[in-house]
């Protein structure tokens, strides 16, 4: 078990948004988190990368399975990218603050990380010329580099074409490949569903679905 929420419930203020939510993530899988506009999905995953606490119940990260990973990566709506510096830069900058082993951010290994986003011919120009697409694909590089065993990713096909949502896809299912366990809000479920293993749906401030991403139906839930 990577991750387990246990009858959890979050307020803003005295406004209810989600309530008696219990699910739990294993390694080696994806969940797409699905449910219409506005029905809590970002405060969930939030409440999942322990950026926000839960009103009621607990959230729980379990040990990670490959140790030499990092506990979690979370991709949300900012991209924490620093538009003075390159896109090496940005990635040599992330990997510092946080430790990691020589040999994980040596130059041969930072420019590998945009070759895989097809940036690497971009590495030393600013990122703050970059189009939004370029922007969200060094966003994710940054968030692949840690090798996260628990990947939390807010709509990260946001801003992309339809070549980087090729290379998201297959991130994503090479990050399930190794082990992790990944939760997904996506905008696209219903093209999505073949990517995932499981559904966690919201709607009414509630769970209208758990269970395997090939018994889910996106209608019945008015996503
Ligand atoms: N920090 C906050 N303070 C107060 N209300 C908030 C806060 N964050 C979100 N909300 C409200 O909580 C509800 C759920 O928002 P959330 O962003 O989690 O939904 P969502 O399902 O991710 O929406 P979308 O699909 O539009 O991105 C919304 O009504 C939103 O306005």
């Amino acid at each position: 078990m990577l991750l387990r929420l246990t009858r959890v419930a979050k307020f803003y203020g005295n406004r209810l948004v989600i309530k008696d939510v219990s699910f739990e993530v294993s390694a080696g899988t994806v969940t797409l988190l699905a449910g219409p506009n506005g029905a809590g999905k970002s405060t969930l995953l939030k409440l999942m990368a322990g950026l926000s606490r839960p009103s009621a119940g607990s959230v729980e990260h379990g040990a990670a399975p490959d140790a030499s990973g990092d506990a979690l990566g979370y991709l949300g709506h900012q991209t924490f990218i620093y538009p003075e510096l390159t896109a090496f830069e940005n990635l040599a900058f992330w990997a510092r603050l946080h430790g990691l082993a020589p040999e994980r951010c040596s130059e041969e290994a930072l420019l590998a990380a945009l070759e895989r986003m097809e940036l690497k011919r971009f590495a030393f120009e600013r990122a703050g010329g970059f189009s939004r697409g370029m922007a969200q694909r060094l966003n994710l590089a940054r968030v692949l580099l840690l090798s996260p065993s628990l990947l939390l990713l807010d709509e990260p096909g946001t801003g992309l074409d339809t070549r980087s949502m090729a290379i998201l896809h297959r991130e994503i299912a090479a990050a399930r490949d190794r082990g992790a366990g990944i939760v997904w809000i996506s905008h696209s479920v219903a093209e999505d569903l073949a990517r995932a293993d499981r559904v966690l749906a919201i709607a009414d401030k509630r769970v209208v679905y758990s269970g395997p991403a090939a018994d889910y139906v996106p209608e019945a839930v008015a996503c």
